[in-house]
């Protein structure tokens, strides 16, 4: 079976944030069965300076009236379609942003761009090979399945994934001309949302099947608390929707062999974790200490519930633990979280900016990863954390209510407990789960056992890649032969 699918990043030749891991781990974990994956991404920079003996394999002279290329390239296995197209993707700073983070104003071209691309490859445009299914991730993608659904590859199966539904590539009606796309698609069954356009709204009314990356979050985003408009097609179309959960790539984040770390450590061999925790305390300017360190590794956003954590700051260091922090996001945030760091330079620190390297070091050198999000899809930082013995905490939502088992006593009792869950995102909430980690953390029985269950716990892809391969073989079969 032949997938095509596409993403806006990919790990490891470009990634921000979660999408690029998952699109990265895919191929890997779908080759096992028997799925031939390819994957479609823009040539940004970043991306053109990685790949090895691009050979180019379709030149388009005008898609939505920019000159382009599709190289292909394998790269530790997997089989990359690079849409090479320097107007669109020749430019500095990040994938979406220029490079002082403003977004980049034609952000709808160079994505609608990648659809087109991705719809001709459907369409045949590759000479040796042509998908059976096509599968786009978030609104970025969104329009694959609206271009398919208007030429030869109609019949096609496609598969839209929603890592997060509060991105939806929305656009003022100005550009609907300039997509190449019939009028009657810029309706309400097509891509036209509250007078504008929208990526992902199109991508959902057309695709074949829409999966998202959680059970629990498929369920959410039926309601109006969660769906952030959407619900309502969401719902319309509830036979279609499957939630997956994200696994991990256990090759890439593995502490027995991590080349990111201090010193590599496993189950059987736990003594070297206490290298990486001295390794993370020097990272962050702390004085020697035992006590339990909070990590976050994470966007700075109010999905993220770092507002609330901003505000316990202080009683973190008053309850005798620490917090280390880093990622980047709203400027209040990154403010509030720096003074608390200058307030308590022994306890709180902050490393702002995005850094493949440290995010390893966190995981193998904190006690506690913390997620408080308001609503999170599926997350992975938690599962990194389960496979490091840096035990979760995290609020009740999404992914994260699917893969932590709370520990309760009964949990504790039956020995099933991985993390600690709260609920709501509260202020009051949150102290009150830190309280129970902490004094977990200061009975060591308890908190190796939960540590050990989480490094046992499977957080690999293969459960997840055969769901994606059984909703594969599910979308091929035709209709006529559907019972
Ligand atoms: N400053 C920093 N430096 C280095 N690495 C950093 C970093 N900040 C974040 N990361 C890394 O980026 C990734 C973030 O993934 P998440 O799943 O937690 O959230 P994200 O919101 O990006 O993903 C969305 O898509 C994914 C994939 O489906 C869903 O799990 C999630 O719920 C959804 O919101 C992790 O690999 C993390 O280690």
């Amino acid at each position: 079976m032949k997938v095509l699918s596409v993403a806006s990043e990919v790990y490891p030749l470009i990634k921000t944030g979660g999408l690029a891991d998952v699109a990265g781990a895919l191929p890997a974990a779908l080759s096992a069965h028997g799925v031939d994956m390819r994957v479609l991404l823009p040539g940004y920079q970043q991306v053109m300076a990685k790949l090895r003996n691009p050979v180019p394999h379709a030149r388009f002279d005008d898609l939505l009236d920019v000159r382009a290329t599709i190289l292909a390239s394998v790269l530790d296995g997997v089989d990359y379609l690079v849409l090479d197209a320097p107007e669109l993707f020749d430019r500095k700073g990040g994938p979406y942003t220029d490079a002082d983070n403003a977004d980049h104003p034609d952000n709808w071209l160079r994505f609608a761009a990648l659809c087109r691309a991705a719809a001709n490859i459907a369409e045949g445009a590759l000479e040796d090979w042509t998908p059976d299914i096509v599968h786009a991730h978030d609104w970025q993608a969104g329009l694959t399945p609206v271009y398919m659904k208007q030429g030869p590859a109609a019949a096609m199966p496609t598969v839209m994934t929603i890592h997060n539904i509060a991105f939806q590539g929305q656009f003022g009606p100005d550009i609907f001309p300039k997509l190449d796309l019939p009028a009657p698609v810029f309706s309400m069954d097509g891509i036209e949302y509250y007078g504008d356009v929208s990526f992902l709204k199109g991508g959902l009314q057309m695709a074949t099947a829409i999966t998202t990356v959680s059970p629990t979050y498929a369920q959410e985003i039926r309601t109006s608390a969660f769906g952030m408009g959407l619900e309502g097609l969401i719902n319309a179309r509830s036979d279609s929707l499957h939630g997956i959960v994200n696994g991990i790539d256990t090759d890439v984040w593995d502490p027995s062999s991590d080349p990111f770390i201090a010193a590599s450590y496993s189950l059987a061999k736990p003594k070297k974790r206490q290298t990486n925790r001295k390794a993370l305390a020097d990272c962050f300017k702390f004085p020697d200490s035992d006590k339990p360190v909070f990590t976050v590794v994470s966007r700075l956003t109010w999905q993220k519930g770092i507002d609330v954590l901003t505000e316990l700051a202080d009683d973190i260091v008053a309850m005798g633990a620490r917090l280390a922090v880093l990622g980047s996001g709203d400027q209040t945030l990154e403010t509030a979280l720096q003074a608390a760091a200058e307030r308590h330079p022994d306890d709180v620190g902050l490393v702002l900016g995005y850094n493949e390297t440290l995010s390893h070091l966190m995981q193998a050198g904190g006690d506690m990863i913390l997620v408080p999000s308001r609503f999170e899809p599926c997350g992975l930082t938690q599962l990194y954390g389960l496979r490091y013995g840096n035990v979760p905490v995290v609020a009740r939502t999404g992914g994260l209510a699917d893969t932590i088992i709370d520990a309760n006593e009964a949990a504790l009792a039956a020995e099933v407990a991985t993390g600690f869950q709260f609920s709501p995102v509260s202020p009051d909430a949150l102290r009150q789960a830190l309280r129970r980690a902490i004094r977990a953390f200061g009975e060591p029985k308890v908190w190796e056992r939960l540590q050990n269950r989480g490094m046992k716990a499977d957080v690999s892809w293969d459960r997840s890649a055969l769901s994606y391969a059984n909703l594969y073989a599910e979308l091929l079969v035709p209709m006529s032969e559907k019972p």
